[in-house]
């Protein structure tokens, strides 16, 4: 049986010219990048190259406004602090409440530890943000506006260039956790007028365990972590040579104008799904979306059970909720949307990798209506809906 992969969210293989072009800096180019003699050239060199590669897939102005980091989650945590640090007299944060965990806890931490102010701004029912609320909340006081570009969850976008100009308008540094756009969308930052980006290496086919942080030239900064002069001094300690060379060799590789191509096929599968199973609503901003996320929310069905059925059948994919105390909720992001209790339960996001093919969608197709079906026969609040005779579409 072939297993069909389809939760790129999540996490996306290794392309194999990205892990041939690690393999040199494991063995022979182990060198230290900071070592004056001939074994830290190689490295330094190759840093120097992956630097380039990633500026180049964010459309950064420079090469130094890279700073390589051990993935999205550093990358966010170092630029909240970082926005922190550089103003003393501002002591809030802007947000939103479908934000991923490396954002949340991070404010949430800085709220209960150090008296920070956060404003978490809410969403609408496809995941939009509250632009009116965003904009009231808006003050001299605010250190940083903290936004995502995409949701991992939803695939909604936000408008990040617009949002960033408010910001700066009161004097606020802007960063975006735009780990789910890179690859998938063409970013050019230095037009967005964004101040600090987030992005990880494995979400675009690259290795786990590296990232970067996009900082605009000139932005206030402080780092995360002290020690040695790596990075010119903004994140010490001895760079992840083969990481950084896997994640530059992806950058390169990496094609967000391909990536609209998925669209297709994504929407291909949420007409003929939506057409097979009655009770079923798509989820996420349905005119400005990632191509390749779907998530489906199917009424009076456990997404748990959905997905190992799937899983049975050879297809990953993952779900809305997540465990807590024993109970499985809703994750934050459906009940930020305010999905109705009986379809978050039954959220399964679909998320397609660049090598997903038109016959795999069509065994999903196939095999996912049948599926739910069965689930539902089992589900006394699904035969209470049929009992009462309601049109089922
Ligand atoms: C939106 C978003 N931000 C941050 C992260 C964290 O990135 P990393 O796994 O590289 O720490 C993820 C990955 O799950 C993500 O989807
Ligand atoms: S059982 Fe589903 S998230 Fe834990």
């Amino acid at each position: 049986m072939e297993r069909i992969y389809l939760d790129a969210n999540a996490t996306t293989p290794l392309a194999p010219a990205a892990l041939a072009a690690m393999m040199p800096y494991f063995s022979e180019h182990f060198g230290n990048p900071s070592s004056q003699h001939a074994f830290g050239s190689a490295p330094a060199k190759a840093l120097r190259r992956a630097r380039g590669q990633v500026a180049a897939l964010l459309g950064a102005a420079r090469e130094d406004e890279i700073l390589f980091t051990s993935g999205g989650t550093e990358a966010n945590a170092t630029a909240i602090r970082a926005a922190l640090a550089a103003d003393p007299n501002r002591r809030e944060i802007i947000t939103s409440t479908v934000e991923h965990p490396a954002v949340l806890a991070c404010v949430d931490a800085l709220e209960r530890d150090e008296g920070v102010i956060v404003h978490r701004i809410g969403v609408d029912a496809e995941g939009r943000l509250d632009l009116d609320a965003y904009r009231a909340a808006l003050s001299e006081d605010v250190a940083l506006v903290t936004l995502m570009w995409a949701n991992n969850e939803s695939g909604t976008i936000f408008p990040i260039e617009g949002l960033a100009e408010w910001a700066h308008e009161v004097g606020a540094l802007f960063h975006t956790d735009a780990v789910q756009a890179a690859g998938k969308l063409p970013l050019d930052l230095a037009a967005a007028g964004v101040d600090m980006a987030s992005v990880s290496a494995h979400k675009i086919h690259g290795p786990k365990g590296v990232g970067a942080l996009y900082i605009r030239h000139g932005t206030r900064f402080a780092p995360l972590i002290w020690g040695g002069k790596q990075e010119r001094g903004r994140r010490a300690g001895t760079e992840n040579i083969p990481g950084i060379v896997g994640f530059g060799a992806a950058a390169e590789m990496a094609d967000p104008a391909g990536a609209a191509q998925l669209a297709a096929l994504r929407d291909h599968l949420e007409t003929e799904i939506t057409k097979a199973v009655p009770k079923v609503r798509v989820l996420g901003d349905r005119r400005d979306r990632l191509p390749n996320t779907s998530l489906m929310a199917f009424e009076f069905v456990e997404a748990e059970a959905v997905l190992m059925m799937l899983d049975r059948a050879g297809i990953a994919a993952s779900s809305g909720s997540a465990c807590s105390s024993g109970m499985i909720e809703p994750s934050h992001v459906l009940r930020a949307m305010d999905v109705p209790f009986t379809a978050a339960h039954g959220a399964i996001r679909i998320s397609l990798t660049r090598e997903t093919t038109r016959a795999q969608i069509d065994r999903v197709i196939a095999e996912l209506p049948p599926v739910v079906a069965r689930l539902r026969e089992m589900s006394p609040f699904w035969t209470q809906v049929v009992e009462q005779g309601e049109a089922v579409s």
